[in-house]
């Protein structure tokens, strides 16, 4: 018998108002796995975090979690299931200091205490204590993400999802955020993970799928998803129509 994964998505399209951007996709992501989305731009990469999110509305298909039905629930309803989206383009309180940011974002979902998750929160970024009474609007882009992921983690996520936590930052501030996705996903956390940083990406995750024009392309293990053609002929052009299961 196989389990049930934790999130399972089927058929799915989705869009904003009239505006159809997903067709047809499926999608599962088991716990503790790193799933990694990629594709190129416009592909609806972020529209599936949103529909997942219950930011943007499902025309037809279904979203389970943990064997739940949440297809078309509301972003408030979603987060306190256990679902956390960290969107793109760091969401932090400019003008409250790194400490307020982690009170505001506590929603109690899981029972955790404040100061339980804040010590966790600490512990994987310690620059965030150093500078816990800071203006966020003074921290450099890098603190700013960590930020932004320690603030989805007061949440207690079951499942995280990162819409391009690597945008615009510094190599080596990079590897250091990869490097607690890593090690989040082995505390039995699930991560869905957008990335244009396609080689770091597949190196970190477990099991990816490419989107392009709203539809999964290319879509296996990490490791073979890295090797096959049909990857950089997506990025460049010239890639087949056909979905490829390798
Ligand atoms: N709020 C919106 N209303 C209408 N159309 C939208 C909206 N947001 C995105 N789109 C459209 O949906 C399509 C997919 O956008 P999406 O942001 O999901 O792509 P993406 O793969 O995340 O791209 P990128 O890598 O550039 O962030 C694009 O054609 C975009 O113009």
């Amino acid at each position: 018998m196989t389990s049930e994964p934790l999130l399972r998505i089927a058929g799915l399209s989705s869009g904003y108002g009239r505006v159809g951007v997903l067709e047809g996709v499926d999608l599962e992501v088991d716990t503790r796995e790193i799933v990694v989305i990629l594709g190129p731009n416009g592909a609806g990469k972020t529209t599936l975090l949103n529909s997942i999110s219950g930011v943007a509305r499902p025309t037809a298909g279904s979203i389970q979690f943990e064997g739940r039905d949440i297809t078309g629930a509301r972003p408030e309803q979603v987060v306190r299931l256990g679902l956390t989206h960290c969107p793109e383009g760091r969401q932090i309180f400019q003008r409250l200091t790194v400490e307020e940011n982690l009170v505001a974002a506590h929603i109690g979902r899981a029972g955790k205490s404040f100061e339980t998750l804040r010590s966790e929160v600490f512990e994987l970024f310690p620059v965030l204590k150093e500078r816990r009474n800071g203006m966020a609007s003074r921290m450099s882009g890098g603190q700013q993400q960590m930020l932004a992921i320690g603030r989805a983690l007061m949440a207690e996520p079951k499942l995280l999802m990162l819409d391009e936590p690597s945008l615009g930052l510094a190599p080596k501030i990079v590897h250091q955020i990869f490097r607690i996705i890593l090690d989040l996903s082995k505390t039995g956390m699930s991560i869905l993970l957008v990335e244009q940083n396609v080689q770091l990406a597949l190196e970190c995750g477990d099991y990816g799928y490419l989107l392009n024009t709203g539809r999964v392309k290319l879509h296996g293990p990490a490791q073979e998803m890295a090797e096959h053609s049909a990857l950089g002929e997506h990025y460049l052009g010239g890639a087949t129509e056909d979905t490829i299961h390798v």
